[in-house]
């Protein structure tokens, strides 16, 4: 059973689809509780959104990944983003338009410019707006396309996005076990909680750029406990099982004890920078040979 962010017809719901061989899904109203349910083994797995082309990181997700037991990425998917204007039958001029924030800050200008008169509301999620519609709370819904199968709503507008070729990336998440097999095309994804000294951060970041990796995102959210205290999430090219990955991995849990691995994963598209291992691997191979007195 997998897990996704709900309720039915939202884009993690799709993104969920991509991911399950069999279909057996169960949606949950929150980022929070998706993840709660595989915590506590309800579900095998968790699909949730991590970031967003226009919008950046989906900051629910990113405190829901620190706060409780560790869960592990194994795989993430893209998905492009546009959305539906969904109404009630005979709703024309509609007054109130629910969405998620994220989906709603992808189509602040279209709003401007077609419903000017309309007062946004945030919801939950895509579809729990198309939900509220229904149930007569708001007028409009900027939903996922596939809303309108779960919901019987009219689309007043379609294919609508400020930013054309916008995307959404997904993460499947699992209760901590045997990792994903390199694949020569992965991600590694860290959060860390950088001490406040001078030179804290640029100090982790040296780690990676000495071993030569990418780094490919770094988001700070707050710890919530003292102002000004932040967690970085780091995520970088390669495996964990890369010795250059591994290695700059155990400089960073030596620089912040509270670092938790959040997975190590294929990337969706391939691409990025790729760093040839073979001289790290030599070089293991003359420091065992060295320190076994086969060599010199
Ligand atoms: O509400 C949904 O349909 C979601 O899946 C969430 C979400 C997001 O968190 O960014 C996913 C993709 C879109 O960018 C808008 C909303």
């Amino acid at each position: 059973m997998l897990a996704y962010f709900g309720p039915q017809g939202t884009f993690t719901e799709q993104a969920a689809r991509a991911f399950s061989a069999t279909g057996d899904l169960a949606p949950y109203d929150t980022v929070p509780a998706t993840l709660a349910a595989t915590r506590r083994g309800e579900t095998d797995a968790s699909c949730v959104p991590v970031e967003n082309s226009v919008e950046g990181a989906v900051p629910a997700t990113m405190d829901a990944l620190t706060e409780g037991a560790p869960l592990v990425a194994v795989a993430e998917t893209v998905l492009a983003v546009r959305f539906s204007v969904l109404v009630r039958p005979g709703v024309t001029d509609p007054k109130t338009v629910a969405s998620h924030p994220h989906a709603l800050a992808q189509v602040r200008h279209w709003l401007a410019a077609n419903l000017p008169s309309a007062t946004a509301v945030a919801t939950t999620s895509t579809a729990a707006a198309a939900r509220s519609v229904l149930a007569g709370e708001f007028d409009a819904a900027v939903s996922a396309p596939v809303a309108v199968r779960h919901y019987p709503l009219e689309v007043l507008a379609d294919d609508v996005a400020d930013v054309r070729d916008a995307k959404t990336r997904f993460l499947l998440l699992r209760r901590p076990g045997p990792l994903p097999e390199p694949t020569g095309h992965d991600r590694t994804s860290v959060v860390v909680t950088a001490t406040d000294k001078v030179g804290a951060l640029s100090e982790l970041l040296a780690e990676l750029a000495l071993r030569r990796i990418n780094l490919t995102r770094i988001e700070s959210r707050p710890t919530k406990g003292r102002l000004g205290e932040y967690r970085f999430y780091i995520d970088l090219d390669g495996h964990v099982a890369e010795p250059r990955v591994g290695d700059a991995l155990a400089a960073l849990r030596r620089h912040c004890p509270d670092t938790r691995f959040l997975g190590s994963y294929p990337k969706a598209a391939a691409g990025g920078a790729r760093v040839d291992d073979e001289e790290f691997v030599a070089a293991a191979e003359w420091l065992a040979s060295v320190r076994e007195g086969r060599g010199a």
